[in-house]
């Protein structure tokens, strides 16, 4: 039996019920609030969504003890020696070594801690969070089904779907949580893999080839395509590529995986990964990498009305509209541009929107992101292969960081800076920065890409010396003077 609830506490307040509790749910919940709504979130899983719980926050943390292993290899260059004079770190005499389940148990208290300070927030300032699952029927109803097997329906005035997506899985390759993985299955780990095979070789494949690495793990990494991370900036890709050879991960190009099999019993078992030609590759375990789908199947979305694409996300407007009115969508299941800080975006403007408040609908040209690679990746505003694909006038600039003398320093081989500007006007229209914490060193690219500042504007800025940033405004004077070439 379906019981019914009308949410409204207050008979005047308009009533949103979200559904998905991830960064394009939980962000929307908390603006809807401060703008005057009841507001219920329905999440089946945990707050804070497969961000905090097996994307972001988990990959990233462990990012950070793959990081710290990459420091420490370089200890002995800048005289550092364990105290009975042995060097750290690889080719040392005394390697270090991680043991993984403590490194996983970190991982996965960290992820809970901050599902649970979220679960805080929004229940402190007045959301409504349901556990369950919501299914759509309407604009103006979401039907919970709870775990234990009861369902309630909840009367609103508005919805936001923010389902988020899943790991894709192939039909011969499919996880056992054991040896072949999903992203989300390696935090169950305890030992590390003797032998670890990654199939894909986009972001989420990088990371992990790179990170079980620097962990000190053996790894294949199985490419589709000629080369890894095959839709970022090449020159950036081509750094990672070669730091991956340097560090002696084994790249299998132009490869596509159609199998993966767990073989041998005992001490003897180890998986197969079969490729498209009929190579057989073997290791320990093997990752899937392979891209994700949108959770919008069996939700009562198309029978609502509501348009998904080919590929099953639902198509929005720049202010999250769905085909249907009162119904919005933010995050993965839209497919606009699979990052958390774009999901959270989606999910306020659509709350400003049905509540009213000014709205500035989603500018994706400025979208800044961040590979966490060693070194990483960040990159905003236009790309290369945008700024060609749209035949716009452009010119570039780029600097080694090898010629930085913080670089120096720290002991930095890799990386570079690199800005694409107008020609005539100067105005900076996109940057590449490759280095360790890119991911802070983006920022004032980004205010340049925000506020359409010049390559003179950048310039002129004071930057410290010694610092990486000062690369930044080194590559805007070397834009300065190829604009009076
Ligand atoms: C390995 C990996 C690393 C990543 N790292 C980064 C990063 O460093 N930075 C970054 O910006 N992005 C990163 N991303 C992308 C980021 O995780 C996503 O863009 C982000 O999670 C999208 O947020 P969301 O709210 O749309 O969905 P999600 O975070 O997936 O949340 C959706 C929630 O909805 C719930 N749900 C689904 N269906 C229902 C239903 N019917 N009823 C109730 N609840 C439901 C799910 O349980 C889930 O909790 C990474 C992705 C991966 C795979
Ligand atoms: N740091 C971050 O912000 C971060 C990290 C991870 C993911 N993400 C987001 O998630 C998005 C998706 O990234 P992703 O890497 O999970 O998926 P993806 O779809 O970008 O990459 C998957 C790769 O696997 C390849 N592939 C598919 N089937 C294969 C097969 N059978 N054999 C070999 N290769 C195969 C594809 O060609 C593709 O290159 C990214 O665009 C990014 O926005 C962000």
């Amino acid at each position: 039996m379906v019981t019914v609830e009308t949410q409204s506490r207050d008979l005047q307040a308009t009533t949103i019920v979200i559904v998905g509790g991830g960064p394009g749910g939980y962000e929307a919940a908390l603006v809807a609030r401060r703008l005057g709504a009841e507001v219920v979130v329905v999440e089946r899983r945990g707050l804070g969504g497969a961000a905090v719980l097996t994307d972001v926050v988990p990959s990233k943390t462990l990012i950070a003890t793959a990081d710290w292993m990459t420091i420490a290899e370089r200890a002995s260059e800048l005289g550092i020696t364990l105290s009975n004079g042995e060097f750290p770190g690889q080719g040392g005499t005394a390697p270090l070594a991680v043991d993984l389940g403590v490194v996983n148990a970190r991982v996965r208290g960290l992820a809970q801690a901050q599902s649970q300070d979220i679960r805080t927030r929004l229940e402190r300032e007045g959301v409504r969070v349901i556990d369950g699952t919501g299914r759509v029927e309407s604009s103006s109803r979401v039907v919970v089904a709870g775990a234990d097997g009861s369902e309630t329906a909840i009367d609103c005035d508005a919805v936001l779907v923010a389902t988020g997506a899943t790991p894709r899985e192939l039909d011969a390759a499919k996880p056992d949580g054991r040896r072949i993985l999903t992203w989300t299955q390696l935090y169950d780990l305890d030992v590390l893999p003797e032998k670890l095979i990654v199939v894909g070789s986009g972001v989420t494949g990088a990371e992990f080839a790179g990170a079980y690495n620097a962990l000190g793990v053996p790894v294949v990494l199985v490419s589709s395509r000629d080369h890894v991370l095959p839709n970022e900036d090449a020159d950036a890709a081509a750094v990672i590529e070669e730091v991956f050879r340097d560090r002696g991960m084994e790249l299998v190009p132009r490869s596509r995986a159609v199998a993966a099999q767990v073989v041998g019993e005992g001490d003897d078992e180890h998986v197969e990964v079969t490729l498209a030609d009929g190579r057989v590759l073997t290791g320990s375990h093997v990752l899937m990498a392979v891209g994700s789908i949108p959770n919008t199947a069996g939700i009562g979305l198309e029978e609502a009305g509501v348009a998904l694409s080919e590929s099953g996300h639902i198509q929005v407007d720049r202010v999250s509209r769905t085909t249907v009115r009162g119904i919005y969508a933010a995050g993965d299941c839209t497919g606009t541009f699979p990052l958390a800080s774009v999901a959270a975006q989606q999910g306020r403007i659509a709350m400003s929107h049905v509540l009213g408040d000014t709205v500035v609908p989603i500018r994706l040209r400025t979208v800044a992101a961040n590979i966490f690679t060693t070194p990483e990746i960040a990159t905003v505003g236009y790309s290369e292969v945008a700024l060609q694909a749209q035949k716009s006038k452009y010119s570039v600039t780029m600097l080694p960081l090898a010629r930085n003398a913080r670089a120096k320093m720290l002991g930095m081989r890799h990386g570079f800076v690199k800005l694409f500007f107008h020609p005539d006007a100067g105005v900076v229209l996109g940057g590449v920065v490759v280095a360790p914490r890119a991911s802070e060193l983006i920022f004032p690219i980004t205010l340049a890409v925000q506020h359409r500042l010049t390559v003179d504007d950048v310039a002129e800025a004071f930057t410290i010396y010694p610092s990486l940033t000062g690369s930044i405004g080194e590559v805007a004077r070397m834009g300065h003077h190829r604009r009076l070439d």
